[in-house]
């Protein structure tokens, strides 16, 4: 039977190998509170391979050996941690690599994320998107997979929003749904639990990750004020 050890796989001085970027990221993420009490996560693709964390595991203290790391065409694991399971989060993940090209996914169980969710359908609708203008920060995001560039200041940021389920790969179908109907998106909000980001590589998903979550953060702040997300008013007002 072929070993998956494989650890020459996940061990390197290198300080951006996959495994270890995923580690010092997770690290960073865990002061943001986005990867608290075992939630959230990251993956890398890198050529050929998928590097992905275990499950159920407290993700700012992991080290590069714990990570799992999948074949990308054949889609089996090549280097498996002995007891622990790949994260829940891997179909997500793959929907990211596989559906947009992504070179890095990265799910985060943001308050500021989650908040937005709850704004949105109190206050517009459950099949509504998350939609804001007129923020400098939105021209820290792309306009699309197959768009040059970056939106404007003018342009309007919208990211959709699926319902959450039970379990975390439950939401592959959604999610992937989503991405259909929103050609040009970039993340997916998850009501009530977070957000997937993915980026072509490292680090756009984490500049983008980055810059949505101060747009998240702001747009709650707004909604105390009463202060609109559109220009129109048809986003963000409360009643009355
Ligand atoms: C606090 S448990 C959170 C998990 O159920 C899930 O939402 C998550 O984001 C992480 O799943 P995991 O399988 O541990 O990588
Ligand atoms: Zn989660």
């Amino acid at each position: 039977m072929a070993s998956t050890d494989n650890e020459h796989l996940v061990r390197s001085d290198d300080s951006q190998h996959p495994a270890n970027v995923i580690c010092e990221l997770c690290r960073k993420f865990y002061t943001l509170g986005w990867v608290t009490g075992t939630g959230g996560g990251t993956s890398i693709r890198h050529e050929n391979h998928i590097f992905i964390a275990p499950s159920g595991v407290q993700k700012e203290l992991m080290k590069p050996t714990d990570m799992f790391v999948l074949d990308f065409s054949t889609r089996e694991y090549i280097r498996k941690p002995p007891t622990l399971k790949p994260s829940a989060c891997m179909p997500l993940f793959l929907a990211a690599f596989t559906r947009r090209g992504a070179g890095c996914c990265i799910h985060t169980h943001s308050q500021w994320a989650v908040l937005v969710t709850l704004l949105v359908e109190r206050d517009i609708g459950q099949a509504a998107p998350f939609e804001i203008e007129l923020l400098e920060q939105i021209k820290g995001i792309p306009k699309g997979p197959k768009r040059q560039g970056n939106l404007g200041y003018f342009d309007r940021l919208q990211i959709p929003i699926i319902e959450n389920v039970a379990h975390e790969e439950d939401l592959t179908e959604s999610l992937e749904e989503a991405m259909e109907i929103y050609p040009d998106t970039y993340a997916v909000l998850v009501r009530r639990h977070g957000i997937y980001v993915w980026g072509d590589n490292v680090h756009k998903a984490k500049t983008q990750c980055e810059s949505l979550d101060y747009i998240f953060q702001l747009a709650v702040e707004m909604k105390k004020l009463n202060l609109p997300w559109t220009s129109d008013g048809k986003s963000g007002l409360t009643d009355g």
